[in-house]
């Protein structure tokens, strides 16, 4: 029997030739990323007992990004002991306020993540690193003061869920809708501990952006993480990023890898999706209720990528966002704000209305820039549509492409962005 991408990967790190889906491994990590949210809770365990060491200090990446710039006292004392820590530790990868942004995005862009690699960090979308073929997971506290002292994890050897995407997909549809797409009908514990691995012509054809999206997403069905397997376009990637061929492990899954469940997704059939409140599974076609919104968040580890930007812009240029709606826009990284600022994106928004605020998940969860009140409707690129997820319990949340959400920025209602291409409503020329 052959072994998918996740085994192989597990079982380099674990010291088996083979390793089989429930078995229990103790696994090296190669990198392990903390901010300043989790990490402080591991820390503390790690001194009460006397272990404050760390296994590595150039395998960890150390990235405040939740409560920065930090708005109350308690931040600033989580964003001091993180930085305190890298300073006694002398961990080299510290991405400080200025020279960071999200940490999932400033990770995948460093060249630090490579594939073939094991990471982990106490945030649950650290899924996102699938993309490059890495088994990247998100882990409790417990976990990572372990993986921080040690460099080991333990690690339940998951089944994997292959995802098979092919065909063209429609002007106006994202990676984003495909993965609501993918939730909506497995459901938000659909892949409950499974590696959701992606392939197929489609995925093939897609961008490393676009890639990060999918394997964001995946703890969004209960994901254990998310994998694609490495191809030109991760390994003109990393090039770009100045890593090259050696530094990497490829790990493709055998053609009779055993697949716990083969999902078909036909992306020509895809439409513009959004996840009504209160779950990211709860998918229905962009536009069906013109809802009114309040709000328009375009940002996060998902979706706060140049290309997303792009997209956004391309929506906004020459039109306005509507009266009453307060729209944010939040580049994920200081990297790509001055990429879009070069680009002459910032001034779209800006022109049209919107504010752009500096790289940080405060909105995403609800934390400051951009917390919702009692009522307030939200079109969020974002992952997670819970109550409360953005501030007040009674605030809905609907999860969208950046396209929708600027689309449905510009008509004051939940619209489909296919309305919004050149000449559409409101359009300048
Ligand atoms: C704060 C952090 C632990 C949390 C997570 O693990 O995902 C956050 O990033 C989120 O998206 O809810
Ligand atoms: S951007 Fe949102 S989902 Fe991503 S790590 Fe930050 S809070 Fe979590």
């Amino acid at each position: 029997m052959g072994m998918t991408m996740a085994q192989k990967i597990l079982a380099a790190h674990s010291g088996h030739a083979a390793v089989v889906p429930g078995q229990l491994i103790e696994c090296a990590t190669d990198l392990v990323l903390c901010h300043e949210i989790t990490t402080p809770a591991a820390l503390r365990m790690l001194e009460e007992r006397g272990m404050n060491r760390v296994f590595d200090p150039s395998k960890i990446v150390a990235i405040p990004d939740h409560s920065v710039p930090a708005m109350n006292i308690k931040a600033a004392k989580m964003y001091q002991k993180l930085k305190s820590w890298v300073q006694e530790q002398g961990i080299r990868h510290f991405y400080d306020v200025g020279r960071g942004g999200i940490a999932h995005v400033v990770l995948e862009n460093s060249g630090l993540l490579r594939p073939g690699q094991t990471l982990v960090s106490g945030d649950s979308h650290t899924c996102n690193g699938g993309a490059l073929g890495a088994f990247a997971t998100g882990v409790g506290s417990t976990d990572l003061a372990g993986a921080i002292y040690a460099g080991r994890v333990w690690f339940k050897v998951p089944e994997t869920m292959l995802i098979r995407v092919t065909g063209e997909m429609q002007p106006g549809v994202t990676p984003k809708d495909l993965v609501l797409e993918v939730i909506k009908r497995i459901g938000a514990d659909g892949a409950n501990y499974l590696a959701m691995e992606w392939a197929g012509d489609t995925i093939d054809r897609m961008d490393m952006e676009g890639r990060f999206t999918l394997t964001n997403m995946a703890i969004e069905a209960g994901g254990k993480t998310g994998l694609i397997a490495v191809d030109d376009t991760t390994r003109a990637y990393l090039a770009a990023r100045g890593v090259t061929p050696e530094q990497y492990t490829e790990y493709t899954s055998d053609p009779d890898a055993p697949y716990k469940v083969v999902i078909e997704l036909d992306a020509s059939q895809v439409e513009p999706t959004v996840a009504y409140p209160h779950i990211p599974s709860n998918g229905r076609v962009a536009g069906t209720d013109r809802i009114p919104v309040t709000h328009a968040y375009v940002g996060s580890c998902t979706n706060g990528r140049i290309s997303d930007l792009r997209e956004v812009a391309h929506i906004l240029r020459g039109r306005r966002v509507a009266d009453g709606v307060q729209m944010i826009v939040v580049p994920a990284t200081q990297a790509i704000w001055k990429q879009a600022a070069q680009e002459g994106l910032l001034e779209v928004f800006v022109e049209a209305g919107a504010s752009v605020s500096y790289p940080s998940c405060g909105a995403c969860l609800g934390m400051h820039s951009g917390v919702l009140g009692p009522d307030d409707v939200c079109i969020s690129s974002s992952n997670r549509n819970f109550v409360g997820r953005m501030g007040d319990p009674s605030a809905q949340i609907y999860l969208a492409s950046p396209a929708t959400v600027a689309a449905s920025a510009v008509a004051g209602v939940i619209s489909d962005p296919r309305e919004y291409a050149a000449g559409g409503p409101g359009a300048a020329d």
